[in-house]
């Protein structure tokens, strides 16, 4: 195998700039090639959701501890729950010879960049503001609210892509296949 093609990628961008989609006909048209990473939460398992599957469920203090033995490659707090990402489960990953991709907001990829993992960061980008909303309007995910706040969102993620070497590389979202291609290049290109 190509140890090139084997380096982690960091996927972020707002919140409906499409990662999903890209990731979902990767994934189907390379059954098997690549893997995300399984998390840690120390939030409670929903049905269904399998121990070292879905997530690694731990405790407070067992994240703590992960904490302590600096086990994260980035880890943050939502609503009250702890959700991270170890360099083990990236090892892990690596070791059955398959892609890792990462697909993480903008905090998580300033703690990567501090990390000892060297990935290849690829920020997507939507290409207007207004396209994003109407895109995240017609998902029909959203509330007014949750509406605002990642629009809100989007813009502080813009900024921060802006900042010197942000990314390696950046795909405006705008047709679907010409966003794939480039992504695809990307994926399998020179690291
Ligand atoms: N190039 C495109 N043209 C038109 N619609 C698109 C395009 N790319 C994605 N979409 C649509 O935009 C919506 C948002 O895309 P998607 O859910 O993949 O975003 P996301 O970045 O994964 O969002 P989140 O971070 O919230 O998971 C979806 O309904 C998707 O079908």
């Amino acid at each position: 195998m190509n140890k090139l093609i084997t380096k982690p990628i960091v996927l972020f961008g707002p919140s409906g700039s499409g990662k999903s989609t890209l990731l979902a006909k990767l994934f189907d048209e390379f059954p098997g090639q690549f893997s995300f990473v399984v998390s840690h939460t120390t939030r409670q398992p929903r049905q269904g959701e399998q121990h070292g599957a879905a997530y690694y469920f731990v405790t407070k203090d067992e994240f703590t501890k992960m904490i302590q033995n600096q086990e994260f490659i980035e880890h943050a707090e939502f609503s009250g729950n702890h959700y991270g990402t170890s360099i083990k489960a990236v090892e892990d990953v690596e070791k059955l010879g398959k892609i890792c991709i990462l697909d993480i907001e903008i905090n998580g990829v300033r703690q990567v960049k501090r990390s000892r993992l060297n990935p290849r960061f690829l920020y997507i980008s939507p290409p207007s503001l207004d396209v994003l909303k109407q895109r995240l309007l017609s998902r029909g995910t959203e509330t007014e609210e949750s509406l605002k706040k990642r629009l809100d969102t989007a813009v502080v993620e813009q900024e921060f892509a802006n900042t010197p070497n942000a990314f390696d590389s950046k795909i405006i979202n705008l047709d679907l296949d010409t966003a794939y291609k480039q992504f695809k290049e990307f994926i399998f290109g020179d690291c």
